[in-house]
C-alpha cells in the first residue's frame, strides 16, 4: 500500500494513495480526559468483558474512537415513495446527478451506482469516492469543526463558517480548507497555528473582505469544494421534493413506528422535521401527525420540509413536550396540550447529547454536559406515555453511543411502566441493545443499536449495500406497546 506523509502544522496525517484502503486519515476524535474514561466505562463494562473478553471489549472501544471521526462511506437518501414509485426516483436522481455533474463518475456510471437498500424500501444508497489523495496547498482556509463535518458529507463551505482565510483571499482563489478541531480559531485570523485537519481544496467565492467585513454577516457559499477528501454528491437543490437526506437508522425509526393511514400520530421532538415528514409519507398523507418542538424557530423548518414534500396532514406546534399532557380530558382543541391517550403512535426522538454523529473529529462537552439529558428524556417518556392509546406504540430513539441515554432508558421504563412490553423491530438491521444495563439477552434482542464499531475493520472492504448497515451513525431504537 503506498501512503504518503504530509505536513500540515504541528500534525502528520496519513492521506492515501489509494481509494478507499483501511487506514485512517484523521487523527482519533478527540475529547477531554474525563468524557473518554466515562466513554471507555460504558464500552468496557463488567458485562461485556464478560461475555467478549477485555481484548475485543479494547478493540471496540479503540475502533468507535477511529470510526467517529470518519464520516460514513455512503450518503443515504429516502425517496418520496408517496409521490413516486422508487424505480422512477432512482432513474431521475441518476439523470439529474449526471445533467449537473455533481457526480465523480461517468455518465454511465452514475445512476449504476446508486443502489435501493434491500431491506428498507424508501432508501437509496450512493457510495462516497474517499479517501482521496489531495495536495494540500499553501492558501489555507480554517473553518469550524461544524462546517468541517458538512464539507466531508458532502458541502460546500459557507462563508458564516469560516474562521480564518489568506489576508488576500480574492474570488477565485484556490485553497486548502482546514477543520479549526479545537474551537480556538478566532475569526478573521489570516494564519492560524493551532490543531487543525485538511479536509479539501476549493475555490473562494468571495473576498475575504466580504467574508469579515463589520456589521452584516456574510452568507452563501464561501468557498467551493471542488477537490475535497470525501467525494459525495451535494444534494442542494436537488429533486427537492423526491429526495430526503437522511441517515439510514433515522429512516429506519419511520419504518419501526410503522404508521397506517387514518392513524392520529405524536412526533414529540420533531424539528426539523425529517422523520415527522417519514411518518406523514408512510400513512400516504392519510391522518393526522402533530409535531412538536420547543424551540420556536425550528417550527418553519418542519413546515417548510413538509411543503417541499408535498405533505398536509402534518400540523406542527411550538410547544414543551414535557407540558403536553392536558389536564381537561374534555379538551378537543386541535393543537397541545391534549387529553391523555390521544394518540395511537408516539415516537420521541429524543434530545441527546449526540455522540453517535459521524464525522465528529473532537467533543468539546464537558462530561457534566453530556449528562445533563437523561432526566429530560424521562420527563419526556413520562408524557409520552401518558398520550398514548392503550394498545399504542411509543418508539423512543438517540443519536448518541452511551448507556445512560439509550438501554438504562428502557430499564427504568419497564421498571416505571409495568403496562409498557418491547416490542420486534421491523427492519432489524442494526446490531442487538449494548450489555451493562441489566437488561435480559431477550430484552437486549428486542433493541436495535448501530454500532458502527462492530464493522469498522472490515467497513473499506466490504461493497454496497452490505455495509451499508454497519458503517452508520451511532444510534438507538426502542419499541414499546402499551397494553
Ligand atoms: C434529536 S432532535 C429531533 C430530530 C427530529 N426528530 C428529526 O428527525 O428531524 C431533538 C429536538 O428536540 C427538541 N426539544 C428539546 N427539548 C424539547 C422539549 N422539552 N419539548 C419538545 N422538543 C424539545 C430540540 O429543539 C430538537 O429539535
Amino acid at each position: 500500500m503506498l501512503r504518503r506523509h504530509v505536513k500540515t502544522t504541528g500534525w502528520f496525517l496519513y492521506l492515501s494513495i489509494k481509494v478507499r484502503q483501511a487506514m485512517p486519515v484523521f487523527p482519533r476524535i478527540s475529547m477531554k480526559p474525563e468524557v473518554t474514561e466515562y466513554l471507555k466505562s460504558v464500552y468496557i463494562n463488567k458485562e461485556v468483558l464478560t461475555v467478549v473478553g477485555p481484548e475485543e471489549a479494547e478493540r471496540r472501544f479503540q475502533n468507535l474512537l477511529t470510526c467517529l471521526s470518519h464520516p460514513p462511506s455512503y450518503t443515504c437518501v429516502r425517496a418520496s415513495t408517496h409521490l413516486a414509485p422508487l424505480e422512477e426516483i432512482h432513474h431521475q436522481l441518476g439523470e439529474e446527478l449526471k445533467k449537473r455533474q455533481i457526480c465523480s463518475l461517468s455518465a454511465q456510471e452514475a445512476s449504476v451506482h446508486i443502489l435501493p437498500h434491500p431491506q428498507v424500501k424508501d432508501v437509496l444508497l450512493l457510495p462516497v469516492d474517499g479517501p482521496r489523495c489531495v495536495q494540500q496547498l499553501s492558501s489555507e482556509v480554517v473553518v469550524g469543526a461544524q462546517c468541517a463535518n458538512a464539507v466531508l458529507r458532502g458541502a460546500n463551505v459557507f462563508a458564516p463558517g469560516i474562521l480564518g482565510s489568506p489576508k488576500y483571499m480574492k474570488v477565485g482563489d484556490v485553497v486548502s480548507v482546514f477543520s479549526d478541531l479545537e474551537g480556538r480559531c478566532t475569526r478573521g485570523a489570516t494564519n492560524y497555528q493551532g490543531k487543525k485537519v485538511f479536509v479539501g481544496n476549493g475555490v473562494a467565492k468571495r473576498d475575504r473582505s466580504s467574508i469579515f467585513c463589520p456589521g452584516e454577516p456574510a452568507r452563501g457559499v464561501g468557498v467551493q469544494m471542488v477537490d475535497p477528501l470525501y467525494r459525495s454528491p451535494s444534494f442542494d437543490g436537488v429533486l427537492p421534493s423526491l429526495v430526503f437526506l437522511q441517515n439510514l437508522p433515522s429512516v429506519v425509526v419511520g419504518h419501526v413506528l410503522d404508521p397506517h393511514p387514518g392513524e392520529r400520530i405524536l412526533d414529540m421532538c420533531a424539528a426539523p422535521g425529517g422523520k415527522t415528514c417519514h411518518i406523514a409519507a408512510l400513512m400516504g398523507d392519510q391522518g393526522e401527525v402533530v409535531a412538536l418542538d420547543k424551540i420556536r424557530s425550528k417550527i418553519a423548518q418542519i413546515q417548510e420540509n413538509a411543503q417541499i414534500l408535498r405533505l398536509q396532514s402534518i400540523k406542527a406546534f411550538c410547544f414543551d413536550g414535557t407540558k403536553a399532557v392536558s389536564s381537561d380530558s374534555t379538551q378537543t382543541s386541535e393543537g397541545p396540550p391534549f387529553p391523555a391517550e390521544s394518540f395511537d403512535r408516539v415516537l420521541l426522538d429524543a434530545p441527546c447529547s449526540g455522540l453517535g454523529q459521524r464525522p465528529n473529529m473532537s467533543i468539546t462537552w464537558s462530561l457534566k454536559e453530556i449528562c445533563s439529558y437523561q432526566p429530560l428524556q424521562r420527563k419526556l417518556f413520562h408524557t409520552a406515555v401518558r398520550l398514548l392509546k392503550k394498545g399504542g406504540v411509543l418508539v423512543y430513539s438517540t443519536c448518541t453511543i452511551t448507556l445512560a441515554e439509550n438501554e438504562e432508558q428502557v430499564a427504568w421504563a419497564l421498571h416505571t411502566f409495568p403496562r409498557l412490553t418491547l416490542q420486534l423491530q421491523k427492519p432489524h438491521i442494526g446490531a442487538e441493545g449494548m450489555l451493562g444495563a441489566g437488561l435480559s439477552s431477550e430484552q437486549l434482542h428486542l433493541l436495535q443499536r448501530f454500532s458502527p464499531e462492530l464493522s469498522w475493520d472490515q467497513t473499506q472492504t466490504t461493497s454496497l449495500p452490505c455495509r451499508a448497515d454497519g458503517d452508520t451513525i451511532g444510534f438507538f431504537i426502542a419499541k414499546f406497546m402499551k397494553t
